[in-house]
């Protein structure tokens, strides 16, 4: 019988592990905790649904677990399962591609619109019983930089054209793409920078993506531009961040995740009135777990036919 491991964010809700007992009555499916000990299922396990395990938890698991030959992760990124034990057995990682699309994509709208139709200073001046009427910006017109024009990118475009935005995309193979006016390779980012008004981050976080966004990356944005980060924090220098909106570089930035999180209570971060924290929860809706379960059991299904899943990792190494 095949052993699956579920990782408690999925193990602990009784409809989600319930949803794979019935789908696949054959595979036993063990729930693991947030830590050691493991159950001693572990050690026959072949197969590993990831989620919001740390590092160091997954790294013991695996040296506790040597028959798993198949990770499927419900993240979409993969930076957090980049530990030596799965590099040196080549485990091979299938990730979740779609299921956060949506409330991002939504997210980052909201965002957007908050900064153009000042929501914060009108909430600031209900509280005050203030009558102090802004002068709105318009979304229509202005140009949309997204830099990682993958899946959530893509949502995100579509978004932003129906509001009349003009959008363009980096990525690593770049072709035309419904949603984008233009896509360009990764080199392209100073040019991108330059025509922005909006900039979204939305790839991953790999050895060349690290701190893609330091302070020279501040001074080619427009002066009134804004920034909005939903991928990973380590893609930006925090501190020329912080300089960058201390000194006007750019209008502000919205950052939904962080180097380190959750971001601590002294962090400078928290100071900065043009700056939006948000704490890494623009991907949250009822409807993703269940969305995550079904792509997990597409997968499945695949691999006990014997057939290649989906959506698998090709350099692990380099982390994409
Ligand atoms: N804030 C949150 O809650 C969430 C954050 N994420 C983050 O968003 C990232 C993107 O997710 P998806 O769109 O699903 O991934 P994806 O793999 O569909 O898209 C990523 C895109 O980034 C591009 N890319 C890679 N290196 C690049 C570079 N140097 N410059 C420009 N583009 C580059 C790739 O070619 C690809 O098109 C994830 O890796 C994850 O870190 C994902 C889900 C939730
Ligand atoms: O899926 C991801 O990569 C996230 O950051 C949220 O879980």
């Amino acid at each position: 019988m095949l052993t699956v491991l579920v990782s408690p964010i999925y193990a602990e809700d009784p409809s989600l592990i319930g949803t794979l007992r019935s789908r696949f009555p054959e595979v036993d499916f063990v729930g693991i905790g947030r830590e050691a000990p493991f159950p001693p299922a572990v050690h026959q396990a072949q197969v590993l649904l990831y989620g919001g395990l740390t590092k160091p938890v997954l790294s013991a698991l695996l040296n506790q677990a040597p028959k798993i030959d198949w990770i499927h992760t419900g993240t979409a990124g993969f930076d957090w399962l980049m530990v030596p034990e799965v590099e040196a057995r080549s485990i091979p990682i299938s990730r979740t591609l779609h299921a956060m699309d949506t409330p991002i994509a939504e997210f980052v709208m909201a965002t957007m619109l908050a900064h153009f139709k000042n929501l914060a200073r009108l909430l600031d001046a209900q509280q005050r019983r203030a009558w102090e009427p802004p002068m709105h910006g318009e979304l229509f017109g202005k140009t949309l930089g997204i830099v990682g024009a993958g899946s959530i990118g893509a949502r995100i475009a579509g978004y932003a054209q129906a509001f009349g935005m003009r959008v363009l995309g980096t990525k690593r193979s770049p072709e035309p793409q419904p949603g984008f006016d233009a896509i360009h390779s990764p080199g392209a980012l100073p040019m991108l920078l330059e025509a922005s008004d909006v900039v979204v981050l939305a790839c991953p976080l790999t050895p060349e993506t690290r701190h893609m966004m330091g302070y020279a990356e501040f001074q080619q944005m427009k002066r009134n531009s804004y920034l909005i980060n939903i991928a990973r924090g380590a893609l930006i220098v925090e501190a020329d961040l912080i300089r960058a909106l201390n000194e006007g570089l750019i209008a502000g930035a919205c950052l939904d995740v962080f180097e380190l999180e959750p971001l601590p209570a002294d962090s400078p971060l928290w100071n900065i009135p043009s700056l939006f924290i948000s704490p890494h929860c623009s991907y949250r809706s009822p409807q993703v777990r269940a969305r995550v379960i079904d792509e997990f059991s597409e997968n499945l299904k695949r691999y006990l036919s014997g057939k290649p899943v989906k959506n698998t990792m090709r350099h692990v190494a380099l982390g994409y």
